[in-house]
């Protein structure tokens, strides 16, 4: 079977400079309508570099992808030997819990909704990568921490004021430029202007979401 040439140069650059790994997303354009789609296009993209470690990515807001993440691990480990797990940055717990529920020793199953960690962390998730770490990375090690002790009472505290904060950013339209801006301000790196079609962020909606965290986290 083909695979779109970019892709495979892609695959083929990730294994030349030694990465240690890759995560593949779905194709949105022309989307696989059944499981079985969606893992053949991930062992072909793979096949290009059989022994990397390979996540499946899967965040259906952004795809439109309409496929279950458990359905598409369906005996994914026989198909791909170097496959290494999932980013699931999906809201839908159950189908995540079943991921985690049918994840090989090896594998990772990775959230990526921040403002609902901690129900993940409490069904198995193994770590997480979102886009609000970039900027709340020690809240979050904080969450986790309490967690892992058992103080929920502490975790929870964190994960709401999470959730206040990323409400607020979503009511004053909260997208990628947003984002990205608030990368800026709160680390204070300079990360230059967002790529169309995202666009860049006006200075007093940063700014007001920039207060809204130093209140909530001061
Ligand atoms: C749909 C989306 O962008 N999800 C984000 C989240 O971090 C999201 O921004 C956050 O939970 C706030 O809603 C990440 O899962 C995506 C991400 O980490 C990435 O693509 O780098």
């Amino acid at each position: 079977m083909s695979l779109p040439l970019f892709l495979h140069f892609q695959t083929r650059h990730a294994a030349d400079i030694r990465a240690d790994g890759i995560a593949i997303i779905s194709p949105s354009f022309f989307k696989p309508r059944t499981a079985e789609m969606l893992r053949t296009y991930l062992r072909e993209v793979i096949s290009v570099a059989p022994t990397m470690p390979v996540y499946y990515y899967h965040i259906p807001s952004v795809t439109g992808v309409d496929v279950l993440g458990r359905d598409v691990l369906e005996g994914i480990e026989e198909l791909i030997p170097s496959f290494s797990g999932v980013k699931f940055s999906g809201s839908d717990l159950m189908d995540f819990g079943q991921c985690v529920s049918y994840s090989q020793p090896h594998w990772s199953c990775l959230y990526g909704v921040d403002e609902q960690l901690l129900a993940a962390l409490a069904l198995g998730a193994h770590g997480a990568v979102g886009s609000t770490y970039n900027y709340m990375g020690s809240h979050f090690n904080e969450l986790m921490a309490a967690f892992e002790r058992g103080d929920l009472v502490q975790a929870r505290t964190i994960q709401f004021k999470m959730q206040e904060l990323i409400s607020y950013a979503k009511k004053l339209g909260f997208d990628l430029g947003v984002n990205k801006q608030l990368m800026i301000e709160l680390s204070g790196l300079s990360l230059g202007p967002p790529r169309l079609p995202v666009m860049p962020c006006a200075p007093s909606v940063a700014l007001s979401i920039v207060q809204k965290y130093h209140s909530l986290f001061p």
